[in-house]
């Protein structure tokens, strides 16, 4: 068994009167360091949500208004042997936690999906990589270890979509997550303000520019000129988006590949019946951190309703606000079978590179670890609904 909760006792009891880490223990110390450290534009992209925010804010304010009510006394495990594994869509991992895909992480760090993968996987942990990442899929999956999965987002040209997928399985992915919430880009005032979109710099594109077919459709290859490199990025601009999905495509996207495929951004319990019945073997609960419908549900406030449509059918994961340990705990607890993680990580990433992604990861870790004992639970399995009393925000 993994003991994560062990990185207290590594810093309390490193060297004489313990050892200062170098870097936040909290994932909003993380994210006001990056705030002035990172560019303005990158910081600006990562911490951004759609128009308002309220739904980026209500994400976090969700978690509040359920309390854990921990219990004393109940002979549970020894810390390091508590059980943190879970099996989510077929694959093992020592906690309940897959990096979520995010996508032109070159804006913070080079190598980054590099970076991502090796972290995740060094620690037994699953992640999840971008349609849009900075490193062709090939090169992250050779070292993203077995437990790694896909984002894909579906272009409006179904070539090319299926040439991304295939790439994906032959380089080791062990499911497919479809996003459904991005049809197009969310009102995003913050990178609006700055005129900065990175994809017309070239910036996230890679998987494309070293598609095969993704190439055909090119007059000329991208690296010859500049002017060869815009009509590349001219036409990303044309094929990225895709309004036409419908459940019926989860079935047809499951005839292009043997992984199990979740379906990313359900809130509405129907919704997540439609995919389950065509096909999904798990649905990811989300509203992309609040980038896309200002003003949607908090995901946090979706997820028991899509848990209890999807019964036994299809695992159930969460993000969209996950940034302590108590709050994987909840989500488990709600009816989640893991959670996905997104801003903390990229914020240390940006800061310290892998060993700033890994130091983002072991604190949510051995957070969850902590509370988890703390509360009375031996196991990520005994968690339920009864774990939580519902308390006003
Ligand atoms: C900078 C950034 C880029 C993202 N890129 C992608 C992406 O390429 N594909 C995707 O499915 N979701 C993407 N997301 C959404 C995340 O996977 C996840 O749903 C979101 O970050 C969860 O919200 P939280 O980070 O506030 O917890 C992105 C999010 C951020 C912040
Ligand atoms: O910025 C995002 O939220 C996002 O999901 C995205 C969309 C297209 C390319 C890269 C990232």
């Amino acid at each position: 068994m993994t003991y994560f909760g062990n990185m207290q006792n590594e810093i309390y009891l490193s060297g004489v009167g313990g050892a200062r880490p170098e870097l936040p223990m909290t994932a909003a110390g993380l994210e006001e360091l990056a705030s002035t450290t990172l560019s303005p534009e990158a910081f600006a992209y990562i911490a951004g949500s759609a128009s308002s925010e309220r739904t980026a804010a209500a994400n976090l304010a969700a978690f509040e208004r359920h309390a854990i009510v921990p219990r004393m006394l109940r002979g549970t495990a020894a810390p390091d042997a508590r059980d943190l594994s879970v099996e989510v869509l077929g694959t093992r991992l020592a906690a309940p936690v897959l990096t979520a895909p995010v996508g032109v992480l070159e804006l913070v760090h080079e190598n980054a999906e590099l970076a991502v993968g090796e972290a995740a996987d060094e620690l037994g942990i699953g992640s999840v990589l971008s349609t849009a990442s900075s490193t062709p899929i090939e090169q992250v999956g050779a070292v993203s270890g077995e437990n790694w999965w896909y984002q894909l987002y579906w272009p409006s040209d179904d070539e090319v979509a299926q040439s991304l997928v295939r790439r994906a399985e032959a380089a080791g992915a062990k499911a497919i997550v479809l996003t459904a919430d991005t049809p197009g880009m969310g009102w995003r005032p913050r990178d609006l303000e700055l005129g900065h979109l990175p994809f017309l710099q070239g910036k996230g594109i890679a998987n494309y520019l070293t598609d095969p077919v993704f190439r055909s459709r090119l007059p000329g290859a991208p690296e010859d000129s500049a002017e060869a490199m815009q009509m590349a990025v001219l036409t990303w601009v044309s094929m990225f988006g895709n309004h036409t999905l419908r459940p019926a495509d989860v079935t047809r996207l499951r005839e292009w590949t043997d992984l199990p495929i979740a379906v990313k951004g359900i809130v509405h319990p129907d919704d997540a019946r439609a995919v389950v019945d065509a096909g999904a073997a798990g649905v990811v609960v989300s509203n992309h951190g609040g980038r896309q419908v200002d003003g949607a549900i908090a995901a946090l406030d979706a997820l028991a309703p899509v848990a209890a449509a999807v019964g036994d059918h299809a695992d159930v994961l969460l993000d969209s606000g996950i940034r302590c340990g108590a709050d994987v705990l909840t989500a488990l607890a709600l009816g989640a079978d893991a959670v996905l993680y997104g801003r903390p990580w990229v914020y240390g990433l940006g800061l310290a590179g892998k060993a700033g992604a890994k130091h983002a990861l072991r604190i949510l870790l051995a957070d969850f670890d902590l509370t988890l004992g703390l509360a009375g639970f031996a196991g990520v399995a005994e968690i339920d609904t009864s774990a939580l009393r519902a308390v006003s925000g």
